[in-house]
């Protein structure tokens, strides 16, 4: 049970959420990847998440401009939903604003970054998978070695 199921609103999102799929495979989960727009098939997004949310996997929505998508799918699953829009640098950034403000009763975390939005997945599943916790504590001391490597090229 490692599954890691990301949901993104067009195929215009497909680079963005390969970054996010490709640290989930090298962390040990089993991503999926699927296109549906809350805006436009929501229908389907909820096909999507009834399809998966049979077993436990965490839900990773990537919707840019308008983010509907992360607060639809986390009212409509008890599965974790984060939401990892991809940057949008027109409007000064303000798209992100449609990922942080939520009605009540509604949860999706924000996760800004496709590597840490993998990362963020991989702890939560962790809890109740030994394999997946210890690639996260893996790739957590990888990062301490390098940062130690680099401050070490600087004595
Ligand atoms: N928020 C939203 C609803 N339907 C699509 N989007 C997002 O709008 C951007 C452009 O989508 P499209 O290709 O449909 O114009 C993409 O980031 C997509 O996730």
């Amino acid at each position: 049970m490692s599954k890691v199921v990301i949901i993104m609103g067009s195929k215009a999102d497909l680079e963005w959420s390969s970054k996010i799929a490709k640290t989930a495979a090298d962390l040990g989960l089993d991503p999926v990847m699927r296109i549906a727009s809350a805006h436009k098939v929501p229908l389907k997004c909820l096909e999507i998440i009834r399809e998966f949310e049979k077993e436990p996997v965490v839900f990773i929505t990537v919707a840019g401009r308008s983010n509907a998508l992360s607060g639809f799918a986390d009212a409509q699953t008890h599965c974790p939903v984060i939401a990892c829009p991809p940057y949008g640098d027109k409007f000064a950034g303000a798209d992100v604003y449609s990922s942080l403000r939520m009605p009540s009763g509604v949860a999706p975390m924000v996760v800004l970054e496709p590597d840490n939005a993998a990362l963020a997945a991989a702890k939560i599943i962790g809890y109740h998978n030994e394999a997946i916790r210890k690639n996260v504590m893996a790739y957590q001391e990888a990062q301490r070695l390098k940062l130690e490597k680099d401050n070490n090229e600087l004595l």
